[in-house]
């Protein structure tokens, strides 16, 4: 059983609603950022806590749906710890585990299908960081 933490914006609401109906039939502890309808929002005001808790190491993995999912992995990149990848295809979802420990998988749910973010979501949490190389590269990320 994974922690995990949810939001995004109006655009990903009705994705953020079945993938957390998802995660919690499986089992997982979900905790949701907002926003809590399909009203207006702005991303940021969603994206902040939810990155600073995963920067914080209080959730296993967060997750984060909007229209394009680039507001939200460039607010969430913001934070040290955060590595958020926007991701289309369900092998980059995997990829972003397997090769740069991304802690934060960005969704952009007016570009993808619902079949194709749950995809996503599956491989994202089940994938492992495989270390080695890959662990001197992301160990680089941080601002020089
Ligand atoms: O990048 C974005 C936020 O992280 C998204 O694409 C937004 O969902 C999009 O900009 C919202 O556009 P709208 O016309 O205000 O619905």
């Amino acid at each position: 059983m994974l922690k995990i933490a949810i939001g995004g914006d109006h655009a990903g609401f009705e994705y953020k609603k079945l993938l957390t109906s998802l995660l919690e039939e499986k089992g997982h502890s979900v905790k949701d950022f907002g926003p809590f309808s399909d009203a207006s929002v702005d991303y940021p005001d969603h994206v902040h806590p939810l990155a600073k808790a995963i920067n914080e190491k209080e959730f296993d993995f967060g997750i984060l749906i909007c229209g394009s999912g680039n507001g939200v992995a460039m607010t969430a990149n913001k934070y040290p710890q955060v590595r958020a990848a926007l991701c289309w295809l369900p092998e980059l979802a995997k990829l972003a585990r397997e090769h740069n420990n991304a802690n934060i998988l960005c969704i952009p749910a007016r570009f993808v299908s619902e079949e194709t973010a749950a995809e996503m979501v599956k491989l994202f949490l089940e994938t492992a960081f495989e270390g080695g190389r890959h662990a001197n590269r992301v160990n680089k990320i941080a601002c020089q």
